[in-house]
């Protein structure tokens, strides 16, 4: 069944922020944004995607991250995230076209992906911003769900509000300028999610941040 696309955007109330209370996350959820089919071409496409699980540092510790990842991009965009270099492999098929529907359809400019893959319900994200450096300022990004429906969860940084969305096969969560500078999210381990979730994050670096 293709569900309709069902668009919320909380509206940013100025005077509740000059309060402090209940600020709006800048973010946009469209629920059903992929077909059925796109949902399936990209879904196959993401099984031959070569995951890896790197170890990054944690308080001195070595620690292997609890999902596997990869990232796509344009040549010469490279990504630094939690202490580990990594090099933009070409785009896919599927993940390029799905790049150039957000462009078209939400005017959302990027050049690379970061592919993230949870198992099940054990593999998990903690809370963080997407604030690396070379993502180009002012700029937006575009988080594409497939598979196992989960939890994902913001909060305010000052304040401490959380928003707790439920992110579902198909759905587009754009997360609007300034969210990432107010904002935390995380996706948290929910122990009865027994499938597989795959998610895609469209961002904008500055190419070759890396190299000058
Ligand atoms: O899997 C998700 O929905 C979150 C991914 C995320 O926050 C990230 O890649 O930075
Ligand atoms: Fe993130």
């Amino acid at each position: 069944m293709i569900k309709e696309a069902r668009v919320y955007q909380p509206s940013l109330d100025l005077e509740e922020q000059a309060q402090g209370a209940n600020i709006s996350a800048p973010f946009t959820l469209v629920e059903g944004y992929l077909s059925l089919a796109q949902q399936q071409a990209l879904w196959q496409e993401s099984m031959d995607y070569p995951f890896n699980r790197p170890h990054i540092q944690i308080f001195g510790k070595q620690h292997a991250i609890p999902r596997s990842q990869v990232w796509f991009g344009d040549k010469g965009c490279d990504y630094r995230y939690s202490g580990l270099f990594i090099e933009a492999l070409p785009w896919p098929k599927y993940a390029q076209r799905l790049q150039e529907k957000l462009a078209r359809e939400w005017r959302l400019t990027s050049n690379g992906v970061l592919v993230n893959r949870y198992q099940d319900g054990q593999e998990s994200m903690g809370w963080h911003s997407d604030d690396e450096p070379e993502i180009a300022p002012q700029s937006d990004i575009a988080s594409v769900t497939l598979g196992a429906s989960r939890d994902f969860l913001l909060r305010h940084k000052q304040t401490k509000q959380k928003i707790s969305l439920s992110l579902h096969s198909g759905d587009l969560l754009l997360m609007h300028w300034p969210m990432q500078a107010y904002w935390q999210h995380c996706l948290p381990k929910r122990l009865g999610v027994k499938q597989t979730r795959v998610n895609y994050t469209f961002r904008q670096l500055t190419p070759h941040f890396h190299q000058c």
